[in-house]
Protein backbone atom coordinates (compact mmCIF):
# COMPACT_ATOMS: atom_id res chain seq x y z
CA UNK A 1 0.00 0.00 0.00
CA UNK A 2 1.31 3.56 -0.55
CA UNK A 3 2.20 4.94 3.33
CA UNK A 4 2.25 8.61 3.55
CA UNK A 5 4.96 9.51 6.39
CA UNK A 6 6.08 12.26 8.49
CA UNK A 7 8.47 12.52 11.99
CA UNK A 8 9.41 15.80 13.45
CA UNK A 9 12.53 14.17 14.77
CA UNK A 10 14.51 11.11 13.83
CA UNK A 11 15.66 8.87 16.24
CA UNK A 12 15.42 4.46 15.97
CA UNK A 13 12.26 4.35 16.65
CA UNK A 14 11.16 6.50 13.69
CA UNK A 15 13.83 4.91 11.44
CA UNK A 16 12.63 1.27 12.07
CA UNK A 17 9.01 2.43 11.21
CA UNK A 18 10.81 3.63 7.85
CA UNK A 19 12.26 0.78 7.08
CA UNK A 20 9.82 -1.80 7.57
CA UNK A 21 7.28 0.88 5.37
CA UNK A 22 10.02 0.81 3.01
CA UNK A 23 9.97 -2.66 3.19
CA UNK A 24 6.63 -3.86 3.09
CA UNK A 25 4.84 -0.80 1.37
CA UNK A 26 5.49 2.07 -0.59
CA UNK A 27 6.58 4.72 1.26
CA UNK A 28 5.31 8.57 0.55
CA UNK A 29 7.07 11.74 2.25
CA UNK A 30 4.39 14.41 1.25
CA UNK A 31 6.89 17.03 3.40
CA UNK A 32 10.06 17.54 4.92
CA UNK A 33 9.95 19.79 8.10
CA UNK A 34 10.14 19.89 11.54
CA UNK A 35 7.48 21.51 12.11
CA UNK A 36 4.57 19.07 13.22
CA UNK A 37 1.85 20.88 12.43
CA UNK A 38 2.64 20.77 8.84
CA UNK A 39 3.56 17.59 8.74
CA UNK A 40 0.70 16.16 10.50
CA UNK A 41 -1.58 18.47 7.80
CA UNK A 42 0.79 17.23 4.87
CA UNK A 43 0.26 13.98 5.82
CA UNK A 44 -3.97 14.18 6.25
CA UNK A 45 -3.83 15.72 2.86
CA UNK A 46 -1.83 12.96 1.14
CA UNK A 47 -4.62 10.56 2.15
CA UNK A 48 -7.86 12.59 1.23
CA UNK A 49 -6.69 13.53 -2.17
CA UNK A 50 -5.81 9.91 -2.77
CA UNK A 51 -2.31 9.99 -2.80
CA UNK A 52 -2.05 7.60 -0.61
CA UNK A 53 -4.29 4.53 1.33
CA UNK A 54 -2.95 5.28 4.75
CA UNK A 55 -1.25 8.29 7.08
CA UNK A 56 1.51 7.14 9.22
CA UNK A 57 3.00 10.72 11.92
CA UNK A 58 4.87 10.63 14.40
CA UNK A 59 6.19 13.16 17.07
CA UNK A 60 7.55 13.04 20.31
CA UNK A 61 4.38 12.43 21.85
CA UNK A 62 2.21 11.90 18.26
CA UNK A 63 -0.56 14.11 19.54
CA UNK A 64 0.38 17.41 17.96
CA UNK A 65 0.43 15.38 14.51
CA UNK A 66 -2.62 13.75 15.22
CA UNK A 67 -4.60 17.08 16.41
CA UNK A 68 -2.85 18.57 12.66
CA UNK A 69 -3.97 15.73 10.47
CA UNK A 70 -7.59 15.39 11.95
CA UNK A 71 -7.89 19.29 11.41
CA UNK A 72 -8.39 17.78 7.45
CA UNK A 73 -11.77 16.62 6.61
CA UNK A 74 -11.79 13.24 5.87
CA UNK A 75 -8.93 12.71 8.43
CA UNK A 76 -9.92 9.95 11.28
CA UNK A 77 -6.27 9.83 12.94
CA UNK A 78 -6.02 7.44 15.96
CA UNK A 79 -3.23 7.96 18.46
CA UNK A 80 -2.20 4.19 19.13
CA UNK A 81 0.43 2.91 21.55
CA UNK A 82 -0.01 -0.92 21.00
CA UNK A 83 -0.94 -3.47 18.73
CA UNK A 84 -4.87 -3.75 19.98
CA UNK A 85 -5.63 0.13 19.96
CA UNK A 86 -4.18 0.29 16.91
CA UNK A 87 -6.13 -2.45 15.21
CA UNK A 88 -9.50 -1.55 16.85
CA UNK A 89 -8.67 2.18 15.17
CA UNK A 90 -9.06 0.70 11.85
CA UNK A 91 -12.12 -2.21 12.65
CA UNK A 92 -14.16 0.10 14.58
CA UNK A 93 -13.12 4.03 13.98
CA UNK A 94 -11.83 2.79 10.13
CA UNK A 95 -8.98 5.32 11.17
CA UNK A 96 -7.62 6.59 7.92
CA UNK A 97 -3.94 8.09 9.90
CA UNK A 98 -1.87 6.31 12.81
CA UNK A 99 -0.10 8.42 15.48
CA UNK A 100 2.54 7.14 17.46
CA UNK A 101 5.22 8.52 19.89
CA UNK A 102 8.48 8.46 18.85
CA UNK A 103 9.72 9.10 22.36
CA UNK A 104 7.54 6.36 24.04
CA UNK A 105 7.61 3.62 21.75
CA UNK A 106 10.34 1.54 21.75
CA UNK A 107 11.61 0.82 17.58
CA UNK A 108 9.97 -2.91 17.49
CA UNK A 109 6.91 -2.17 19.63
CA UNK A 110 6.29 0.94 17.09
CA UNK A 111 6.91 -1.74 14.54
CA UNK A 112 4.10 -3.80 15.33
CA UNK A 113 1.32 -0.67 16.19
CA UNK A 114 2.06 -0.02 12.30
CA UNK A 115 1.60 -3.75 11.45
CA UNK A 116 -1.67 -3.99 13.34
CA UNK A 117 -3.00 -1.12 11.81
CA UNK A 118 -2.09 -2.18 8.24
CA UNK A 119 -2.92 -5.12 8.78
CA UNK A 120 -7.01 -4.78 9.01
CA UNK A 121 -8.19 -4.73 5.41
CA UNK A 122 -11.79 -3.13 6.44
CA UNK A 123 -13.88 -1.84 9.01
CA UNK A 124 -15.87 -3.81 11.21
CA UNK A 125 -19.18 -3.68 9.35
CA UNK A 126 -21.11 -3.54 12.48
CA UNK A 127 -19.54 0.01 12.93
CA UNK A 128 -20.44 1.65 9.73
CA UNK A 129 -23.94 3.57 11.39
CA UNK A 130 -21.20 4.93 14.33
CA UNK A 131 -18.19 5.68 11.50
CA UNK A 132 -20.82 7.53 9.60
CA UNK A 133 -21.41 9.88 11.78
CA UNK A 134 -17.60 11.05 12.24
O1 LIG B 1 5.19 15.98 20.41
C1 LIG B 1 5.19 16.99 19.78
C2 LIG B 1 3.93 17.69 19.45
O2 LIG B 1 2.83 17.01 19.97
C3 LIG B 1 6.47 17.60 19.30
O3 LIG B 1 7.27 16.62 18.72
C4 LIG B 1 7.22 18.19 20.49
O4 LIG B 1 6.37 19.12 21.16
C5 LIG B 1 8.50 18.88 20.04
O5 LIG B 1 8.18 19.90 19.14
P1 LIG B 1 9.20 21.09 18.82
O6 LIG B 1 10.39 20.45 18.18
O7 LIG B 1 8.43 21.99 17.90
O8 LIG B 1 9.55 21.74 20.14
Amino acid sequence: MRIAFAADDENETTRAVVAYLTAEHELIRPARSESWPQLGAAVGRAVVDGDADFGVVMCWTGTGTAIAANKVPGVRAALAWDAWIAEGARKWNDANVLAMSLKRLAPDVAVEVAKAFLGVSEPDPDEAANIAQL
